[in-house]
């Protein structure tokens, strides 16, 4: 059976153990899992996000299902965690997201600029932090020192840092796309490798192992791609994240592959509150039904 990574193994200075602790011990199922609300969509897409459920533009809706639904946090910037985390500060916490952008311009030559700081997070009494890295982009060197100087203040100021990172750009096209076995398994790496203690990557598609060169194409062809990428991020948890608005069922099967390959959980926005109340709480449920089954021991 796969095991999952415990914050024992993770090699954390106390103010990021105390935190992540908090997080996956003492919120959510309080099993060692993880399932996250995001809801930087508004920036990061528009608000063409919230044409499915208008419900989902107002941030009270979002507090609403991360109250009820039992989250382990939201993920959110700046300007709605200045604006609306007091409303119910302490009962989920808080991953201030420190940069981000809009879709306006091609994402060929992403760069994430910063717009927030690790100590607006200790401020907003936030449990982390959430920095979106693109792999593989001509802005790659841009983007690793803007990084470099947010983990040495996550660093110093023992809060946990967990990097969204996005392979991106037209090398990666070339080798099978951003979601591609290769992509992902490279990105969980690259975030483990720059200090993450945290990566949040796309579910891995198996189907998309031999769009590249080799070894991929033969040394990855069997079991549970999740599995793999866990083992990339080595000591660093491992988030898998819902993508565009899927079926039910394939959605709670994307999250049972991902605990049962060892993920330490779910970061679902869209697919939870693009769905009207209360069909979102009980889509919630079913997800929490299935990280009840992966305690982490
Ligand atoms: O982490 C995420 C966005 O920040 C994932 O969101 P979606 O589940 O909507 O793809």
């Amino acid at each position: 059976m796969t095991t999952r990574l415990t914050l024992d193994q993770c090699g954390l200075n106390t103010g990021k153990k105390t935190r992540l602790h908090r997080i996956l011990y003492r919120h959510g199922l309080g099993n060692g899992t993880a399932l996250f609300l995001p809801y930087d969509q508004g920036l990061e897409h528009g608000p063409r996000d919230f044409f499915a459920n208008p419900d989902a533009a107002s941030p009270r809706y979002i507090i609403r299902l991360a109250l009820e639904g039992g989250f382990n946090g939201i993920a959110i910037q700046i300007g709605l965690a200045e604006k609306f985390y007091w409303d119910y500060a302490g009962e989920v916490p808080l991953i201030l997201k420190l940069n981000g952008k809009t879709e306006i311009p091609s994402d060929a030559e992403a760069l994430s600029p910063l717009h927030a700081t690790v100590a607006d997070a200790v401020r907003l009494g936030a449990d982390a932090v959430g920095y979106t890295l693109y792999v593989g982009t001509p802005a790659q060197e841009r983007d690793f020192a803007q990084l470099q100087a947010v983990r040495r203040d996550a660093q110093r100021l023992g809060m946990p840092l967990i990097v969204w990172a996005y392979p991106r750009g037209a090398a990666i096209a070339a080798k099978g796309g951003k979601d591609s076995f290769y992509a992902v398994h490279y990105a969980a790496r690259t975030a483990g490798e720059l200090g993450a203690d945290m990566v949040k990557v796309n579910f891995p598609h198996p189907e998309k192992r031999t769009a590249v060169p080799a070894p991929y194409d033969r040394e990855y062809s069997t079991g549970n791609a999740v599995e793999q990428v866990v083992r990339a991020a080595n000591r660093t948890l491992l988030l898998i994240s819902g993508g565009a608005k899927a079926g039910d069922d394939a959605m709670i099967e994307k999250a049972s592959e991902s605990m049962a390959g060892g993920a330490t959980g779910l970061i679902f926005g869209r697919n939870v509150w693009q769905r009207p109340w209360p069909e979102s709480l009980r889509f919630v449920t079913r997800l929490r039904d299935v990280l009840a089954k992966y305690p982490t021991v």
